[in-house]
């Protein structure tokens, strides 16, 4: 524990604030390398100014753990101003202390095991769908047509929409909605952050829409939202109205966005090393993979899981994670100002090169039981993050990425088209900058 006075007398981590009002935002959201050249220049924690904020960047196993166990003590949640004003004053990546608590103890319901086993037959045929029907185009710009596929399982798994216009209208405004999340502030009618400001209303009111026919029916639904109509904290009570909104929200972002970044990770790190694809199809042929998954079989692809987390370390969906300095603290002999933001660095902390050798390649058999790098630094593998916080749909993010990696591996070849960009345009998500340009087609043995 530092006392005020001690606390007072430490200096700011170095770095600078850029330029009045924008600061740094404007490299931070357009260089992919913003972070990697200012920690080269002042080390793992240095100060800038992003997205209206004084901000500390915070970067490694050392500095997730003294975040994560200081989650209400020092920090609280917090995001850039759009985000904050995009998700809602009622969601759970927005809430914090009790209320957090207490929240997320309900949302929890929908992503345990028993919830978990009962999305499977859904997702495997909905899988299935898109799969066939990308077959006959033969060529295509695989991106976008996975982000209508991840919009569908999540809009049917977690709040039981219909698939078809409700589901391509509702995908349509979001993706207005997800452009404004990390935006410049400025609500007019021409911003990104106007335009996705106007599409929440939109949004909530389809989501209201739906809720009030939900709690007219009268038999439950195997899906997230049934979860959590029915989910009851300690004094019996459930969540609101207007809560539910808000959470339905975050979750149909957070459920949709990420796993589209992993998928098309991995649909080119594999494209990228087949040797990794023949190694899966083994595994498959072991378990006695034919068509039809069981979370049994699912279990038993040990390799199938070591590619998964090999992907989300090397192309970590969520690159960091804001918080706010509820109280003045000291990290690495550094003053951490009260007020001031916190983001913690997922994508260096995969970097780093005393956890993982050869950071850039892509092995998955760092995961491996003879190796299991990840374990060799308590928090040095945190793509779901960590602490209080940590991904409430990891879980179903998981399973999505088995049911999606066993059926494409299975049944179909795919290659990179040639003269594309593959370089990652990293925010919201990363994405590759062509929209990953792949010839497609169902195997020949299968
Ligand atoms: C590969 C996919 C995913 C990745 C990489 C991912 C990553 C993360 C990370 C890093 C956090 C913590 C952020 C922080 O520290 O502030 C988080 C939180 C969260 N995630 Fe995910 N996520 C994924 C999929 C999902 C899915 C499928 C859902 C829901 C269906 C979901 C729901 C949430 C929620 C509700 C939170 C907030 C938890 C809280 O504040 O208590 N995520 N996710």
């Amino acid at each position: 524990m530092t006392s005020n006075e001690t606390l007072r007398s430490l200096p700011l981590p170095p770095g600078t604030f850029g330029f009045p009002l924008i600061g740094e935002t404007l490299s931070f959201l357009r260089d992919a390398d913003f972070n990697d050249k200012r920690q080269n220049k002042y080390g793992l924690v240095y100060k800038t100014n992003i997205l209206g904020q004084r901000t500390v960047m915070i970067s490694g196993s050392e500095a997730n753990r003294f975040l994560f166990t200081h989650d209400n003590s020092y920090f609280s949640a917090t995001w850039p101003y759009s985000t904050r004003t995009l998700l809602g004053p009622q969601s759970l990546a927005t809430q914090s202390g009790d209320e957090h608590t207490s929240r997320r103890r309900l949302m929890v319901q929908a992503f345990l095991p028993k919830a978990i086993a009962g999305y499977l037959p859904g997702m495997e045929q909905l899988t299935d769908r898109y799969l066939k029907q990308w077959e006959t185009p033969g060529e295509m710009t695989w991106y976008p047509l996975l982000r209508t596929y991840m919009f569908d399982i999540a809009s049917s798994l977690l709040i039981g929409t219909e698939t078809g216009s409700e589901t391509a209208y509702l995908s349509q405004i979001f993706k207005t909605w997800c452009e404004g999340l990390f935006s410049i502030p400025l609500n007019l009618p021409w911003t990104q952050f106007g335009k996705a400001l106007r599409c929440r209303t939109l949004l909530l009111e389809k989501i209201e829409e739906l809720l009030h026919r939900r709690q007219q029916e009268t038999e439950f639904r195997n899906d997230a939202l049934g979860f959590l109509l029915a989910a009851k904290d300690e004094e019996g009570n459930g969540l609101t109205i207007e809560e539910l909104k808000d959470q339905v929200l975050l979750l149909l972002f957070a459920g949709h966005e990420t796993l589209t970044s992993s998928l098309c990770s991995f649909c080119l790190l594999l494209a990228q090393h087949p040797q990794v694809i023949t190694k899966l199809r083994e595994e498959q042929q072991k378990v006695g993979f034919t068509g039809t998954l069981t979370m049994e079989m699912l279990k038993e692809m040990t390799y199938l899981e070591q590619v998964i987390k090999e992907v989300l370390r090397l192309v970590p969906p969520v690159g960091g994670g804001f918080r706010r300095v509820v109280k003045s603290c000291e990290f690495n002999d550094y003053q951490i100002p009260e007020g001031w933001m916190v983001l913690y660095q997922i994508n260096q902390t995969h970097k780093d090169i005393s956890i993982y050798p050869n950071p850039q390649e892509f092995d998955p058999d760092r995961f491996s039981l003879d190796r299991t790098e990840e374990k060799q630094k308590a928090f040095g593998f945190i793509p779901f993050g960590g602490g209080a916080r940590e991904c409430v749909g990891k879980a179903f993010a998981m399973l999505v990425l088995r049911v999606f990696g066993t059926h494409l591996v299975h049944s179909y070849d795919w290659e990179l088209l040639p003269d594309q960009n593959l370089e990652l345009v990293t925010v919201p998500t990363p994405s590759p900058r062509d929209g990953l340009q792949v010839k497609f087609s169902r195997r020949r043995t299968s």
